[in-house]
């Protein structure tokens, strides 16, 4: 016999604003007032994203979304020509004279940059250090001369000024991290840099319990089972609350218990935490090493009733 349970639907993209977050996302909007952008930098999963996410729409303008990647250029930022329109006008009214009026144009469509440059949204430049700095070198002149340069645009104004308010928040990782270039001083130079560390166990708890359809002392065997997992790892790396927020809502809706010696509660540990740890290890049996670990960890997790 199954026994259905009532489930809540928790907003999912709900940020759980403790007193740090509160009191970091004041601050931030502070510094955007005043005029300076902000970096979030820090481990994958320590939640810049969503923090950058919720800053931007607390100053209740529009936000334009970048993500850095490699491959990112000056026309997905400033525009580009995207095809031609051509008018033809055929005049043979009077059967003696025959005119002929042909043009051709080039349409433009504005890049994104450039759409917030000029409307003043905010911009939210996710991982900007996945693209090459060589690309980043635009926000150069918008941060300290407060222009666009439209560089090889072909558009006759050589720049655009930009909006009073326009401000942008960027997110990256940390140099280590695979994928990343470093960003050049200038550039780091000019924006206030904040490191978004993970958090304890305890915020981390509160924030599961808050999003996925679980009792608090359920959440708190999972943070901490995650936790204790990325003591193994080195600074930086390892499962995050990404990882907590995943076994949560599998074991929630597959209805697994949250019981460290329960088989299928392991067994979705390992799915989830395997070989994100495995990563982590420097022995040659390193999957077979990860496995142990999560076991391990597995079982010596208690629910404390709260
Ligand atoms: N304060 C919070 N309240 C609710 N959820 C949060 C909070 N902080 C982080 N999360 C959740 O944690 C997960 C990771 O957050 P996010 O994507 O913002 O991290 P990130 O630091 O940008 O990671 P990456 O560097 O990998 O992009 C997301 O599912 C996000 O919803």
């Amino acid at each position: 016999m199954t026994v259905l349970k009532e489930k809540h639907n928790k907003n999912t993209k709900l940020l759980i604003q403790d007193s740090i977050t509160k009191e970091l996302l004041t601050r931030s909007l502070q510094y955007l007032k005043a005029g300076y952008p902000i970096h979030f930098i820090g481990p994958s999963g320590a939640g810049k994203t969503s923090l950058a996410l919720a800053l931007a729409k607390k100053r209740k303008k529009p936000v334009m979304l970048i993500h850095g990647n490699h491959e990112l250029n000056n026309k997905d930022l400033i525009g580009d020509f995207t095809g031609y329109k051509s008018k033809k006008v055929v005049d043979n009214y009077i059967r003696s004279v025959y005119k002929k009026d042909e043009s051709v144009i080039e349409t433009w469509r504005d890049g994104r940059l450039l759409e917030a440059v000029k409307n003043g949204y905010t911009l939210v430049y996710d991982e900007f250090t996945r693209s090459q700095p060589a690309t980043n070198n635009i926000f150069l002149s918008i941060l300290e001369e407060g222009i666009l340069p439209l560089y090889g645009s072909k558009l006759t104004e050589p720049f655009v000024r930009v909006h009073p308010d326009f401000a942008v928040i960027f997110t990256s990782n940390p140099d280590e991290y695979a994928g990343v270039y470093s960003t050049q001083d200038a550039l780091l130079d000019r924006l206030i840099t904040i490191f978004v560390d993970y958090k304890d166990i305890e915020r981390e708890t509160t924030i599961v319990s808050e999003k996925v359809d679980i009792e608090k002392s359920e959440a708190k065997v999972i943070t901490t089972l995650v936790a204790d997992l990325r003591q193994e790892c080195k600074k930086d790396t390892g499962p995050s609350l990404r990882a907590s927020l995943m076994i949560a809502k599998l074991a929630s809706e597959e209805e697994i218990p949250i019981d460290g010696k329960d088989q299928d509660f392991q067994r979705l540990c390992l799915d989830i935490l395997a070989h994100q740890v495995s990563r982590c290890m420097e022995s040659n049996k390193q999957i077979k090493t990860a496995e142990e670990l999560v076991i391990k960890a597995c079982e010596n997790t208690k629910v404390n009733e709260e």
